[in-house]
């Protein structure tokens, strides 16, 4: 049962749009989408629930010296998302559960509950896409897997310049910590940590953090190789990953791309991917595995965004999703 201050119930004002009519060929997602208190969930057998999930914080961003802002990022992804047509079929299902925040800073509670919230869709045979906030979103997330997913070996897969291996230090953990943390919790499991980056910029990782992906046995791809003629070796290193895990989590921080197409994000980059036809065969690559059991968005920074152009890409990373999602279920 979640049920404080740190979790907010949805709200169907964050779901408006235009009205072209209630004919199932003319509804966007804002009419699609229904409401529900995250305690009442329950299997529904013959229908695939995606669960909208937000994560309304940037203490992590803040304790990482990036700067502020991502807190809202789960309201302007909605929005970004209301006015998409609809055209995954009717055995997808789609809701809102509200969103975890911090409060007063209090970013290891708010993690603790949204682990909880994400074990909740999980036992409920609901498919998660949550909506950052700040990067710290990811080890709140796997948490929540692996509390359910108990003996499965869970394969992260993480859209990011970054490789967010740093080690917590005073102020506890940041938007650049969690998969390091991630991989303790493995190491000290005894098991292996299943973690690929995907877009990784030389210019935006200390030597110090390629080090430490050495020492973690993480796999990484450059943003270099996306960005060449040799897309489908990319897409075999994922396959190759998806096929030595049973199931697949895919962490999207929108800092992977290029900042003149996602300005709005805590930390900008000077290069970076596209979301080009590149983008979709990697994403398809993901989903073809058919193990994807849960997705995020993360470090949308609604302060800095130009046109919503930020936000309205990562609404485009959960449309295609949902369409890739839905024919490999
Ligand atoms: N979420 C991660 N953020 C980056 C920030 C890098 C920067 O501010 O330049 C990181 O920790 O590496
Ligand atoms: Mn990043
Ligand atoms: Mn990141």
């Amino acid at each position: 049962m979640i049920s404080n201050i740190f979790y907010e119930l949805p709200q169907k004002s964050w779901w408006q749009g235009r009205i072209d009519g209630e004919d199932p060929s003319l509804i966007r997602m804002h009419q699609n989408v229904q409401i529900i208190e995250i305690n009442a969930l329950k299997p529904s057998p013959g229908v695939r629930k995606v669960i909208f999930l937000g994560f309304a914080s940037d203490e992590g961003v803040i304790r990482n010296q990036g700067r502020p802002g991502a807190a809202t990022g789960p309201y302007l992804l909605r929005k970004a998302c209301s006015n998409l047509p609809v055209h995954y079929s009717d055995e997808l299902h789609l809701l809102d559960t509200g969103n975890i925040a911090t409060i007063n800073g209090r970013l290891e509670e708010a993690r603790k509950y949204l682990s909880q919230a994400v074990s909740l869709i999980i036992e409920n045979e609901g498919f998660p896409i949550l909506l950052g906030g700040g990067h710290a979103i990811a080890a709140g997330h796997y948490a929540g897997l692996k509390a359910v997913l108990k003996d499965k070996k869970i394969g992260i897969i993480n859209f990011d310049a970054h490789f967010d291996l740093r080690k917590p230090n005073e102020r506890g953990p940041n938007s650049g910590t969690s998969f390091y943390e991630i991989a303790q919790q493995c190491k000290e499991a005894g098991e292996d940590f299943h973690y690929l980056a995907v877009g990784i910029q030389r210019s935006a990782n200390s030597k110090g953090l390629f080090e430490a992906a050495k020492n973690t046995g993480s796999q990484f791809i450059p943003v270099e190789k996306i960005n060449s003629l040799d897309i489908a070796s990319v897409q075999q290193t994922i396959r190759d990953f998806a096929g030595s895990v049973d199931a697949l989590y895919l962490s999207f921080d929108l800092d992977v791309f290029f900042s003149a197409i996602a300005p709005g994000v805590s930390a900008p980059s000077a290069t970076g991917i596209f979301y080009d036809g590149n983008f979709r065969r990697m994403l398809e690559a993901c989903f073809a595995s058919g193990k994807v059991v849960s997705m995020d968005i993360a470090e949308l920074n609604p302060v800095y965004d130009l046109d919503n152009r930020t936000a309205k890409l990562g609404a485009q990373i959960i449309f295609d999703s949902l369409l890739a999602l839905e024919e490999n279920l």
